[in-house]
């Protein structure tokens, strides 16, 4: 794996807690327990400028809320999620909604094991915009084995929706897709979302094969680490990343 200037790589081992976690909401993986299995999972969050994203990746993350200004080319986090008999060490590639950015926005979907489209439940043009999101994955860069899933956050603004419960729904179902409503302000369902994806990967790890790294057996330093960065060189080297 290559990691952008300034991010220094997780080293994760074998040892992990057999409970399911997600990081700083649960009781974190400081009791390695044998055997279980650490896994990278690359996981990218597309959708307009706006509607939550980078706060998702706080959230999720660091579990904090905070100010946020709009992501230049890409940010990156790191999160743990601990299963009965696996760990997946999430590397989450956080991109610009700003449409500037879109021509390189590719650069960090390719290769994703998860592909999160964001919609803001209180902007119809975020929904219309998922779709056009989904369109574009699905055609040309997505394989099957990638999971595939549809959020719409900021559900604190119940009062301000324009996009039904029911709508979301019905656009995950007819396109296969989890579908999760979220508020990263709150964090109601942002772990739920996380371990939900976690189960569903590992589905998806054992039907398909996916290429999902296994970690060797390293020195166990800090499982709950967390890193971001506002990536500098973003828009212009094609070749950071995994
Ligand atoms: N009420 C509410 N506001 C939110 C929520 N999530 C994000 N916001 C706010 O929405 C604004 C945009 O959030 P960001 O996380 O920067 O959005 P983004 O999708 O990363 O935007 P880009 O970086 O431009 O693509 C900020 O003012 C956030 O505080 C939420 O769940 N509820």
């Amino acid at each position: 794996v290559e990691y952008p200037v300034g991010v220094p790589p997780l080293w994760m081992g074998k040892r992990t807690q057999r409970r399911e976690s997600t990081g700083p909401r649960s009781p974190g993986p400081t009791t390695p327990t044998r055997d279980t299995r650490t896994i990278r999972v690359k996981m990218v969050l597309l959708g307009s400028s706006g509607v939550g994203k980078s706060s998702l990746a706080i959230r999720f993350s660091k579990d904090e809320f905070k100010g946020t200004l709009p992501t230049v080319g890409c940010a990156y986090f790191t999160q743990v999620v601990c299963l009965s008999d696996v760990t997946f060490h999430f590397e989450i590639w956080d991109t610009a909604g700003q449409e500037k950015y879109h021509s390189v926005t590719p650069l960090y979907y390719r290769g994703a094991h998860a592909a999160l489209v964001v919609y803001d439940i209180s902007k119809r043009e975020s929904f219309i915009r998922a779709q056009m999101w989904l369109r574009e994955l699905e055609k040309h860069y997505i394989p099957a084995s990638t999971v595939m899933v549809l959020v719409g956050n900021k559900g604190d603004l119940s009062e301000l929706r324009q996009v039904t419960l029911q709508e979301g729904h019905s656009l995950a179902v007819d396109r296969g897709l989890l579908f999760m409503e979220t508020s990263a302000k709150s964090g109601n369902q942002v772990s739920e979302l996380m371990l939900a994806i976690a189960h569903r990967v590992k589905r998806c790890t054992s039907e398909h094969q996916s290429g999902l790294t296994e970690w060797q057996e390293t020195e166990l330093v800090n499982l709950r680490r967390s890193e971001t960065l506002q990536h500098p060189l973003a828009s212009c080297c094609p070749s950071i990343g995994p």
